[in-house]
């Protein structure tokens, strides 16, 4: 059978820590190097995404030469590889210094077996999201797209968009169901679209909006009225589909007359037939309105043949780093072109992030970001999020935490000095040329 686990490289001499470390990984498939040739071997023919690499390997067991020109020659050869550098004991500054020169973390000895474990799984899961937004780079937009315009990846949001498909055309009332944001008018627009009278008119009613008088007007016409809406949105011959948005606020005097209409309209087939689709949407529990007594149980039965329920964007895994590339990359065109991804610790954010406000809240957030970001890259600062933690709440990555504070600090420096780069300088404690290197460094704009 295919050994499909993650591909773990540890890269250590003492036998004794290759034996304890060997016991400690029965999530990933592990390859044991003693020495730089090995290692290298290794990446070549495994390409291992994580790498533990101790720097005090044979020829310089005691110093760290060849930990450094291990680490040099791994990233050369294969630069998205993640390298946790192991340090001995008031080795601080190497452990620093092999993360200026681009290993992903470090981990101090004697190995503490769960922490480096954390260390480990979360450099798996960072790789992860690197090659998805890498991915998605790559792949043209169209695919990771259904039912027209909803983009998703996410096996529970591809059965709702399969489920609306599915029911388009067959003329059967349906019932969105969902917090707010998640895409039920979307959803709905999609399924006008896949059914057969897509170039009929889709016509949208918000029921908690629009004033009683205003929406039985617009439902069921005005007497004496002469153009087409005054004949009513429900009327037969109308076609196309109605969007009866947030129905649970519909009052209960119209809930009576609609229910009378689609009576009628079910004893007429060949009124039925021509009269528009109707679509509803909901963010409340429909059942515990029937059950409190202000919304009509017969009623609920007319208008929700079927139920789609909508999974909040907290519990469709992966899909808010789609979003978020998705609207980045449309929001930047229009807004600013400079920005051109996501950043780590942005990626990292949008994953954490609960979403309270769906997908509505992802595209504002990424909207302004965008508008915000200074560099090529949008940070989870510029998106107004907290920079997640690893899963457990410790070991941070800290290459990523200098660079946030970095970039803040020259923000705002430069911010200070109005744009002035000497001054900018002067205030951070820095010569201008180095700052000119950050400035190149993290992509950000003098
Ligand atoms: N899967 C998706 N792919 C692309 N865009 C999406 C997706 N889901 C939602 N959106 C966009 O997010 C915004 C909110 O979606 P939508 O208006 O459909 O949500 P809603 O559930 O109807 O919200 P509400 O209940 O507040 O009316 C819209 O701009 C919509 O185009």
């Amino acid at each position: 059978m295919v050994d499909t686990r993650p591909k773990l490289l540890i890269v250590e001499d003492d036998p004794g820590l290759q034996r304890q470390l060997r016991w400690a990984y029965d999530d990933y498939q592990l390859f044991i190097a003693g020495d730089r040739e090995e290692a290298i071997e290794f990446l070549r023919a495994e390409t291992p995404d994580v790498v533990t690499l101790d720097l005090g390997l044979p020829p310089d067991p005691d110093g760290t030469s060849e930990g450094f020109a291990t680490l040099e020659e791994m990233l050369r050869i294969k630069p998205d590889t993640k390298i946790i550098v192991a340090s001995g004991h008031g080795a601080r500054e190497s452990a620093l210094h092999a993360i200026a020169g681009g290993a992903y973390d470090f981990y101090q000895k004697p190995v503490d077996i769960d922490q480096l474990g954390l260390i480990v799984a979360r450099a798996f899961h960072l790789h992860a999201l690197e090659q998805e937004n890498a991915r998605l780079v790559e792949t043209p937009a169209p695919d990771d797209r259904v039912l027209g315009r909803v983009v998703t990846a996410a096996p529970e949001m591809l059965k709702v968009a399969r489920t609306v498909e599915r029911v388009a055309a067959t003329g059967v009332s349906v019932l969105l169901m969902g917090a707010s944001g998640t895409g039920k008018t979307l959803l709905a627009q999609g399924l006008h679209q896949a059914s057969g009278g897509a170039a009929n008119p889709f016509v949208m009613l918000n029921c908690a909006v629009l004033p009683e008088a205003a929406l039985a007007a617009e439902l069921f016409g005005v007497e004496g009225g002469e153009d087409a809406t005054s004949a009513g949105r429900i009327a037969p011959a109308h076609g196309g589909t109605l969007f009866l948005d947030e129905v649970g606020d519909m009052p209960a005097s119209i809930q009576s007359r609609l229910l009378r209409v689609l009576e009628d309209r079910g004893r007429e087939a060949q009124g039925a037939m021509h009269s528009a689709r109707i679509v509803c949407a909901t963010q409340h529990d429909m059942k515990a309105l029937i059950a409190e007594g202000t919304f009509r149980e017969d009623l609920y039965y007319r208008l929700a043949e079927v139920v789609v329920a909508i999974p909040p964007l907290k519990d469709r895994p992966g899909d808010a780093v789609l979003l978020a590339r998705h609207f980045l990359t449309r929001h930047a065109a229009a807004l600013n072109p400079t920005v051109k991804g996501l950043a780590p610790d942005a990626l990292a954010a949008v994953d954490a992030w609960p979403w309270p406000g769906n997908v509505r809240e992802l595209e504002n957030r990424v909207r302004r970001a965008v508008i915000m970001a200074d560099g090529k890259l949008v940070t989870a600062d510029d998106l107004d999020l907290p920079v997640a933690e690893g899963e457990e709440g410790d070991c941070i990555n800290l290459r990523a935490a200098r660079e946030m504070a970095d970039r803040r600090a020259i923000r705002r420096a430069i911010a200070r000095s109005q744009g002035n780069i000497s001054g900018a300088a002067k205030l951070l404690g820095i010569s201008r040329p180095t700052l000119y290197d950050l400035l190149k460094q993290y992509g950000m704009q003098g």
